[in-house]
Parts: structure tokens; sequence; C-alpha cells
């Protein structure tokens, strides 16, 4: 058996096509705008590939950079500003901001309406509960790529290593929503190994470089894999992987291209729902 290979890169390739047209048919093009708080290299490049991501469908963009000292009270004002203006139709905080700004109270002030990366409580909330919201950026892409290859979700055991607000959490809750038994594992999760062992699904959502080892893997599983450290490695050991599992997401060219698409799309939604 080989692996079916999740492409995330080609999806998201074709996934533009359909996005520019209807990009096209608005009167006004909708504008994504950026924050970015700091000068960390890696955030700013994300940043830039999400703007260029825009242009690529025709939308519009509006980068705002702030200073590392940047407060609270600085970004909650340029949040505001954003809401307030008619022309932006969502609002990109990048994760994540130096460590003096409050980040739940920054994402929790984008309005409702404008939060395509679907990082606010509400919509967590509303996610969580199958209310129409946008999904946070990187599950809601990871939904779109398991859909499109036909990966069947009603009562498999899903296993997510990580909890964090906008991955670990919001792909928990979705997975449940497709009817998944759910398991979420995290640092101190006492028997790591056993529950990845169980796992007709796994999810590396933890950030940390090949925490998750192949060998503790079933053969036949899905293998989805969220991380992306120096060197190309991300959270799940893939040696020998390919050969045993029925599907496996790239690193990279996986999850990250589907994560952009998934804000693209949903910053198009918000501007035909709510322009
Ligand atoms: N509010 C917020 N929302 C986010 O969605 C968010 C964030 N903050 N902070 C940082 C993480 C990281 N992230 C990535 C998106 C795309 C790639 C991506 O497309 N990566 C390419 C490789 C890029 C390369 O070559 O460096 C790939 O996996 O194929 C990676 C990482 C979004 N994030």
């Amino acid at each position: 058996m080989s692996a079916l290979i999740l492409d995330g890169k080609t999806l998201a390739k074709q996934r533009e096509q359909m996005l520019k047209q209807r990009v096209d048919k608005l009167e006004l093009k909708p504008v994504l705008a950026t924050i970015l708080v700091g000068d960390d290299p890696a955030s700013a490049t994300y940043v830039q590939m999400k703007v260029n991501a825009c242009g690529r469908v025709g939308m519009g963009s509006r980068s705002v950079t702030l200073p590392e000292t940047t407060s609270t009270e600085e970004l909650l004002a340029t949040i505001s500003e954003l809401n307030n203006d008619p022309q932006v139709c969502g609002i990109l905080l990048q994760h994540p901001v130096p460590a003096q700004i409050d980040e739940r109270a920054c994402f929790d002030a984008i309005s409702i309406r404008k939060d395509v990366d679907g990082v606010t409580t509400q919509g967590f909330g509303r996610m969580a509960m199958g209310e129409q919201a946008f999904g946070s950026a990187t599950p809601a892409g990871i939904m779109t790529l398991l859909d499109h290859y036909g990966i069947e979700l009603a009562g498999k055991h899903a296993v997510v290593v990580g909890r964090s607000p906008i991955l670990g959490k919001p792909m928990a809750a979705m997975l449940l929503n497709a009817n998944c038994t759910v398991t979420v594992c995290h640092s101190r999760t006492a028997d790591l190994a056993d529950q990845i062992g169980r796992a007709d699904i796994v999810v590396g959502a933890v950030g940390k470089p090949e925490l998750i080892r192949a060998a503790w893997i079933k053969d036949g599983a899905v293998v989805v894999d969220a991380g992306y450290h120096p060197g190309g490695l991300g959270d799940i050991e893939k040696d020998g992987l390919e050969s045993r599992v029925s599907a496996l997401t790239p690193v990279p060219g996986g999850v990250g291209p589907m994560t952009i698409n998934a804000l693209i799309s949903q910053t198009l939604e918000a501007a035909e729902l709510f322009a």
C-alpha cells in the first residue's frame, strides 16, 4: 500500500481559480487587513504569503505593521479602526504577539463579521455549537482538505495532539461536529504513544518537531501534520509511514497552503455575506 498524499498545495491552487471567479463578480473588491506586531521574520513571511494570496485571487489587502513595543491599548485602537472601516471585510491578527500584549483581548476585539481567521471566543463558540461562523483557519483548511479527498470521518477515532486556541481546540470541535470520536492529547498526556496507537486519524498540532513517532501510528491511519519546523520537519515523524498508512499530508505542501486558502475563502465569504 502507498499512502494517498493529501496535496494541500495543489488543492489550494485549484480553489484559488474558483475564488478568483467569485471575486470578479463582486462590485467592490474584498479587502483583508493584516496586522503584524513586532519584527519576527517568520511571522513577516507568513503575513506576506497571505497578502500575496489575496493578490492572486484579485482581492485587496491592507498591511498594518506595529512596533515590538506596542501596548494592548494601541493594538485595540488599531483593531477598532479596522472594525469601523467599511472597506475592510476581514481582519487577521498574526499570532503570536509580543508578551506585553493581551492577545486574547485583542482577538476578541475583532468584529465577529470580520473574524475571517476564526480567532474570537464568540466565533469559536458558534463554530463549536454548529452555528454559522468562520472557523479557525488551520483546522478549517484541514477539514476542506479531508473533505476534498473523501476521507471518511463519521465514527472514526481522531486523536488531536495539541490544545491551542487557534489549532488544537477548534480542530477537536470540528472533528466532533463531523461525527468523529475525538481524543485531545497534550503536553501532560501520560500515555501519548498508546493514545496515538488507537487513532484512525492523527492530527499533529503541538508545535514540537517529530514529537509524534512514526512507530506509534497504526497501519491504515490518516495522518495530518500541522507542524512546520526548521529543516522541513513536522510534528509527526514520517519514517516508513508512506508505505503503511492510508493517507498523509506532506510538510511542506499540505496543511500550510490550506490555512492560507481558508483565510482568503472566508474573507470572500465575509464580503459576500456582509458587504
Ligand atoms: N492569527 C493567525 N492565524 C494563522 O493562521 C497563523 C498565525 N496567526 N500565526 C502563524 C501560523 C502559521 N501559519 C502558516 C500558514 C501557512 C504556511 C504555509 O503555507 N507553509 C508552506 C511552506 C512555506 C515555506 O516554504 O516557508 C507549506 O506548508 O507548504 C505556514 C504557516 C499561519 N498561522
